[in-house]
């Protein structure tokens, strides 16, 4: 990396969050107020990507979920919030993942027509999990042609582009509407709060504090709910 490409951690003394907007925003948002961080202004009623909060040097970026991990990794931003399958795909070497948030509950599964036989030989798999399908295929020995898609993939072994989807499944509604069955479980999925390395060390003070806070509003959530 030349030297004019080197990527800063965001300055000491701000504080970069990392959000991901769409499904896991809105219950992202009252773990952070018990962490005493709250948008300076509405969020679902605004376009802006980058928010002020409540704390002076404190601000909420709201990206793509997929974008999380690399604002992290990179140091744009100092911490993120993304589901586990998204961390999967990105590969979390580059970061430290220390607070399962236990929201937006759901399995990585197979899935394919039901009833379907499953090919003997090469197996077309229609994906956007290009990477942890590949492990996860390669890993039982099972040799698969992996084609890339951006969402709806339950549509592709409709449509005879695929023998089987590599998909998020919760409540089964969407594979069921589809004529779909779940084949095998990859992975229980929830949302993690990620940590850049180097602001982990950097920022201590002011992480440690945030993640205690944060880590008591998920027990006293799971503790209300049992
Ligand atoms: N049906 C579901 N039930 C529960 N959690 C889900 C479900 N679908 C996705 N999730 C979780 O919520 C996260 C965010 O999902 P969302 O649909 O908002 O983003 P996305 O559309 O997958 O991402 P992008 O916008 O980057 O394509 C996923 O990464 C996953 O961890
Ligand atoms: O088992 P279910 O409860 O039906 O949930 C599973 C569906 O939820 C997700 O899609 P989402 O609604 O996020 O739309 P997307 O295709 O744009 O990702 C996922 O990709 C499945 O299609």
């Amino acid at each position: 990396m030349s030297e004019n490409n080197v990527i800063k951690t965001s300055t000491q003394d701000t504080l970069t969050l990392a959000l991901s907007k769409g499904r896991i925003l809105k219950e992202t948002l009252p773990l952070l107020a018990a962490a005493g961080i709250e948008p300076a202004e509405d969020i679902s009623k605004s376009r802006k990507l980058v928010f002020d909060t409540n704390l002076p040097n404190v601000r909420l970026l709201v990206i793509r979920a997929t974008d999380v991990p690399t604002y992290v990794e990179l140091g744009a931003a100092d911490l993120g919030v993304a589901g586990k399958d998204v961390l999967m795909e990105h590969g979390d070497e580059g970061l430290y993942e220390p607070l399962d948030l236990e929201i937006a509950h759901c399995r990585l599964m197979t899935a394919g027509i039901k009833g379907a036989a499953i090919p003997q030989g090469r197996r077309r798999v229609a994906t956007k999990f290009i990477d942890t399908a590949k492990r996860w295929y390669a890993e039982r020995g099972i040799q698969v042609d992996l084609i890339k898609l951006y969402g709806g993939m339950e549509l592709a072994p409709i449509m005879g582009l695929a023998d089987e989807i590599v998909d998020i499944v919760d409540t089964g509604n969407t594979l069921r509407a589809n004529g779909l069955e779940p084949r095998e479980w990859m992975a229980d999925i929830s949302t993690r709060l990620v940590v850049n390395k180097a602001a982990m060390k950097m920022k201590h003070v002011r992480i440690q504090p945030l993640l205690e806070q944060m880590r008591e509003a998920v027990v006293r959530k799971r503790t209300t709910a049992a």
